[in-house]
């Protein structure tokens, strides 16, 4: 069978609506980051032509457009999304305080999301390189702090920490049917061959990640694709390999719950989303008997170290030295090899302590330069701005959000933004009286990927 007819099987009478779905665009939606700012101002402030109240999750609206270059979104108080897509963590439910895993994790609109609802610690994992740069360069400007990002596979990562998690994500790699639009490429590379290697590869995913929850901890199987076989079909199968995990039913003011009878929830283009699928599982047992990661010892700060934080009035609880590299937490850090744990504060060389673009974004600095409009366009594009005020290290922030850094030297504030970050000259951040939304223009910024 080809991809239409084994939807028009399964979705009978709701398949000309699902047709008539693939000639639509694909459907967007912001999410406020409100560990930024707080809904009244957003909505007061963001100058948006928010279309409606996404149903998918708290705090976010649906819209049309690109809206990549709001300064809203450099600054990581919004994240673009597609709508169906933050379900998945609505379902997981974080409550503050939990320990979560996100075992597939990049570009990060997930990890995102669940660090807004303030976990203790969040591990997030992803095997593609470069994804998982996209994915660090998201948590950084989202501000994140207590995480620990791993680039390896799936299942190596779960096993790291047997019995360990109160929550765990596992968002699949997928065959990506949501993704298909009647005449695009992911429609030609459709093949039911791709569905079952999808299919054996999630399993053991689940397999792995089953082990990283702690007892009577919850796990959500999430797909943005429409086969059985990814979908009820791999959940029925987990579920008679671990006698121990029950399928929790999903009641919510969206989608399709109880699928065929399945347990599972569905989101379908004719649903307000583009696709999603997920699953509510849970492990028997005592949350008590979680078990507890192996952590470092904080490290004592040099004197060069303590001058800069001092001088920044930024104290984290927990510091963690790797060779000349400075890394702050609020919790003890985790032993292991990471591509990154907790804010980058910043690098020891020779006689000087060059601080990090993610400690700006993550801290509230004593010293800050306030940029208007202008100002942040010219910033962004990597230039010099002149403004009086005291010498050293200040945090560059437009409306109080934070926007990167810059040295002064007591007139001219010295652009410390990262090269990758800044925007290409005849591309400029929109701002929200500027009226419509902006067209996608090509920047070198390398994290404004939505999932
Ligand atoms: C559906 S996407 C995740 C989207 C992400 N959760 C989000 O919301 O932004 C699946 C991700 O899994 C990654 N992936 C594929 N195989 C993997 C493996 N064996 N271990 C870990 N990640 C894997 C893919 O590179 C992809 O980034």
């Amino acid at each position: 069978m080809d991809f239409f007819e084994r939807m028009k099987s399964s979705l009978k009478e709701d398949y000309p609506a699902f047709l008539a779905s693939m000639d639509r665009p694909f459907a967007r939606s912001v999410r406020l980051n409100t560990r930024r700012m707080d809904r009244d101002r957003f909505l007061a402030e963001s100058g948006l032509d928010l279309e409606r109240e996404s149903p998918f999750t708290r705090d976010a609206w649906i819209v049309s457009g690109s809206w990549g270059l709001h300064p809203l979104h450099v600054s990581g108080a919004m994240y673009l999304q597609e709508p169906s897509a933050s379900a998945p963590v609505d379902i997981l439910d974080v409550q503050t305080g939990d320990r979560v895993l996100d075992l597939c994790a990049a570009p990060g609109s997930k990890s995102t999301q669940i660090l807004r609802e303030k976990p203790s610690f969040l591990v997030c994992n992803e095997l593609d390189p470069k994804r998982a740069s996209v994915l660090l360069s998201n948590l950084e400007r989202t501000g994140a702090v207590d995480f620990a990002l791993s680039r390896d596979d799936a299942c190596r990562t779960a096993r790291r920490f047997p019995g360990m998690f109160d929550k765990v994500l596992v968002d699949a790699p997928c065959s990506g049917e949501g993704m298909i639009k009647k005449h695009d490429l992911a429609l030609t590379e459709w093949s039911e061959a791709n569905i079952r290697i999808c299919a054996a590869r999630q399993a053991d995913i689940l397999d792995a990640a089953y082990e990283a929850l702690a007892c009577g901890g919850v796990m959500v199987y999430s797909t943005c694709t429409y086969a059985r076989e990814e979908n009820e079909d791999q959940v029925r199968a987990f579920l008679q390999r671990h006698p121990d995990m029950t399928q929790e039913p999903i009641h919510k003011p969206y989608g399709r719950p109880d699928f065929d009878q399945a347990g599972g929830l569905r989101i379908f283009p004719m649903d307000g989303g583009e696709g999603q699928f997920a699953a509510r599982l849970r492990k028997a047992g005592d949350p008590e008997d979680r078990r507890e990661p192996s952590r470092e010892k904080t490290v004592r700060l040099t004197a060069l170290e303590q001058a800069f934080l001092q001088d920044m009035q930024v104290s984290f609880p927990y510091y963690y030295r790797e060779k000349t590299r400075l890394y702050g937490m609020n919790q003890p850090f985790l032993k292991g090899t990471w591509k990154r744990q907790g804010v980058f504060i910043g690098e020891t060389v020779k006689t000087r302590f060059e601080p990090a673009h993610a400690f700006f974004m993550a801290a509230d600095c004593a010293r800050k330069a306030e940029l208007d409009d202008a100002q942040l366009d010219a910033f962004l594009h990597g230039q010099e701005l002149a403004y009086p005020m005291e010498k050293g290290y200040v945090q560059v922030t437009w409306h109080g959000q934070p926007m990167g850094f810059a040295k002064s030297t007591g007139k001219v504030l010295k652009n410390k933004l990262p090269k990758g970050l800044r925007l290409l000259a005849g591309s400029h951040v929109r701002l929200p009286e500027a009226g419509s939304v902006t067209d996608g223009t090509v920047t070198e910024r390398k994290e404004n990927q939505e999932a």
